[in-house]
């Protein structure tokens, strides 16, 4: 049997490299180890850097993205994803890569293009989002199989939802604690949301757990402090699942890891999207299970205490139930048997 030779690519942000990690983890449970191709700029070297046990080796390339650039600032960000691409190629035809799986994120530029000009090699994509980011736009053509938890015609529908999400699920009812997230770099107007209503919350007994992203720990560590409540407060931590798991209810931004991971722990979430995600995926991510009944949304300028508090006061346990069956665990193991069997 032909033993393959993988590289893992993409990144930027939490969400890309949460799915990076599954298939990593993954493919090292089975005795294998990728490469992995990321980028210097953004959290891929914090996730995956110096020395990763996991992988064969980590690269980082010095690559950035094109979206949110002015005209000469785009032709720049391209010529410079043209030449890492070429580069990848050399790579690839020199280690004799034959299966390239992208996780998105402009970070997976580069070997995404190299994996298409390389004779016999593959590509596989995961999307994470409900509307399709623009290197998947143009790359999805080329791929042997594209994965996505929104599209019926996917061969594995489920996200890669690591199982410790599952492992701490349970169906909630009366709201005793509440968690605040941000996504993987903290949303200031959801701090600021969370303060706002953190005394009312304080006298109903209810507890805070509050994520805040790195940028705003201090700020808002010392407003509770003034406030005289006890919230548990973090930047950002690694057993996020513990967390979730002691929270009855979830405010949240729609980053599609921190939604499905909401999903397999069962608890039931109020998505505020992003709104200035491309193409406003976060907004269409939270109403694919708004409109199963499965969450509350409201727009960050619609958002107000009157609504947040009816959510919470809710018999939420019908929706918590539904979110048992909306996901199913072992998603990346059906995954990589259709990465690994396709010869
Ligand atoms: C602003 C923006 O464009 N965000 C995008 C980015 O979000 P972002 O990177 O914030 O993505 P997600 O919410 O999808 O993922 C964040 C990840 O960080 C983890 N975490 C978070 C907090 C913490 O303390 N510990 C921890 O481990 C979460 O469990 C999750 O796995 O990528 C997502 C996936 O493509 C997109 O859907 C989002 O729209």
């Amino acid at each position: 049997m032909k033993i393959d030779n993988i590289v893992i690519t993409g990144g930027g942000t939490g969400g890309h490299l949460k799915v990076a990690e599954a298939f990593i983890n993954e493919l090292y449970e089975r005795g294998l180890k990728a490469t992995y191709i990321g980028s210097k700029n953004g959290q891929d070297k914090e996730w995956f850097g110096p020395h990763n046990r996991k992988l064969k080796k980590a690269i980082f390339l010095d690559s950035y993205g094109v979206v949110n650039k002015g005209f000469f600032g785009k032709i720049k960000s391209l010529i410079n994803i043209i030449r890492l691409s070429f580069e990848c190629n050399d790579m690839f035809e020199d280690k004799n890569i034959n299966k390239v799986i992208s996780v998105g994120g402009y970070s997976a530029a580069p070997a995404t293009f190299a994996a298409i000009m390389t004779s016999g090699c593959k590509l596989y994509i995961h999307e994470q989002n409900s509307k399709m980011g623009k290197l998947n736009q143009l790359t999805s053509f080329f791929a042997t199989e594209l994965f996505s938890s929104y599209d019926a015609k996917s061969k594995v529908k489920d996200y890669p939802v690591d199982n410790k999400f599952f492992d701490n699920a349970r169906v909630r009812s009366a709201t005793r604690a509440v968690i605040f997230l941000g996504g993987s770099q903290g949303a200031k107007s959801i701090n600021n949301f969370a303060l706002s209503v953190a005394e009312k919350l304080h006298i109903m007994g209810i507890k805070i757990i509050h994520q805040t992203g790195r940028a705003d720990f201090q700020r808002i560590k010392e407003k509770y402090q003034k406030l005289g409540i006890e919230a548990d407060v973090f930047d950002f931590c690694m057993d996020i699942e513990n967390k979730m798991s002691k929270a009855d209810f979830a405010v949240s931004r729609a980053g599609a890891s921190t939604l499905w991971e909401l999903a397999a722990n069962a608890l039931p979430t109020l998505f505020i999207p992003f709104p200035h995600a491309a193409q406003d995926h976060q907004y269409t991510n939270a109403l694919f299970l708004v409109e199963k009944n499965m969450a509350y949304m409201k727009r960050e300028s619609q958002l107000s205490q009157e609504y947040f508090f009816e959510c919470i006061q809710q018999d939420n346990y019908e929706m918590s139930k539904r979110l048992v069956n909306s996901i199913m665990s072992d998603s990346i193991k059906l995954m990589l048997d259709c990465i690994l069997e396709d010869h």
